[in-house]
């Protein structure tokens, strides 16, 4: 018979604001004197070689600290690539098996502007995960419940150990003082955008699409399994408010063997309705294709749909928010920082 497949929280779909990918990074830690305390929010999968040896002991892909020999536990601070709430942690122990800390606490802080490690250290930390058993070797799962909008986390290790990687799942919430509301991508996730659905995350999750940057390689864009069915490939994407698109970027950059023949866009109405933004439009593998749209009607959300199957390294949606959209926006972070 075969293994069932793990079953992942849900809350794992929406995107890891420590990640690097972001800007996510980890300032300070008590201790990292076997492997680096950086590891923790690289993107990529934790990897492993046996009986590698450096000059301080078994090489490892993570964070880990010596045994302490003192009471007390150890300690790192992250700052998060976005602000956002937290729906859920994971504390991925991968490949720390006689040396991961047998109880795990993360905790949150909302500090605006830019605070050093040292003052976070002083700050009114909200507990989200209080002293939980870990496991080794496998990825920890802790759903967190908190509506407040974080920057900022420190994982505990009980008393010491190793984690390869921390990965805060949520939702971004942006600060609206640093948006322009007459310009901005409507679709990023740094300006509040958000994945609602998509039809096939095989190789790669549909945040990336919408992510800074351009992808370094496929793995970074979106990407589907090939489809053997007569249907299409679909993501779609709540705005990070009520706007008005004009321009439309449709990346395949690193597709070349993958990439759609056709994509189209389109936009929700506030009755429901989907309305044209791009029609079906031919792409070409590995191009930045630019669209300058026809005035649109206002819009809440879009859809991409791509004929047949492939993927996207990115799409960006060019705008405005409209009096409406800014006001949510102005609303979703008062209610989340208050
Ligand atoms: N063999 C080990 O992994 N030992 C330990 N860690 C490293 N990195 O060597 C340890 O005891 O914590």
């Amino acid at each position: 018979m075969e293994e069932p497949l793990p079953v992942r929280p849900e809350w794992t779909d929406l995107p890891d604001l420590a990640s690097r990918r972001f800007g996510g990074t980890v300032m300070w830690a008590t201790d990292e004197l076997f492997a680096e305390k950086e590891n923790l929010v690289n993107p990529w999968r934790p990897a492993h070689r046996a009986e590698t040896f450096g000059p301080k002991g078994q090489v490892y892909d993570g964070w880990e600290t010596r045994r302490r020999r003192a009471p007390g536990d150890d300690h790192a601070i992250v700052r998060l690539g976005l602000g956002g709430v937290v729906s859920g942690v994971i504390v991925d122990t991968a490949f720390f098996k006689g040396n991961y800390p047998p109880f795990v606490s993360v905790a949150a802080v909302s500090v605006p502007g830019y605070p050093s490690a040292e003052e976070l250290r002083g700050a009114d930390w909200e507990v989200l995960v209080d002293h939980a058993p870990a496991a080794g070797d496998v990825e920890n799962f802790f759903p967190v419940a908190s509506p407040r909008r974080s920057t900022h986390v420190r994982l505990t290790q009980h008393p010491d150990g190793g984690v390869a990687r921390l990965r805060v799942h949520g939702d971004p919430v942006p600060d609206p003082a640093l948006l322009d509301p007459r310009s901005l991508d409507l679709a990023a996730l740094e300006n509040g955008a958000r994945v609602t659905g998509c039809s096939n995350r095989f190789y790669s999750s549909p945040n990336n699409l919408f992510s800074p940057g351009l992808a370094a390689h496929q793995a970074e864009g979106w990407e589907t399994a090939r489809r053997r069915d007569d249907g299409n490939d679909w993501v779609t994407v709540a705005l990070a408010g009520a706007g008005l698109v004009r321009f439309a970027e449709l990346d395949t950059s690193n597709l070349k063997g993958n990439a759609p023949g056709w994509a189209a866009v389109s936009g929700r109405l506030d009755d429901g309705e989907w309305a044209p933004l791009l029609p079906r439009t031919r792409l070409q593998p590995d191009t930045r294709h630019r669209f300058a749209l026809t005035e649109g009607p206002e819009v809440t959300e879009a859809r991409l749909d791509i004929y047949p199957d492939g993927g996207l390294a990115r799409l960006r949606l060019h705008g405005e928010l409209t009096k409406r959209g800014h006001e949510s926006v102005t609303a979703r972070f008062a209610e989340t920082t208050a």
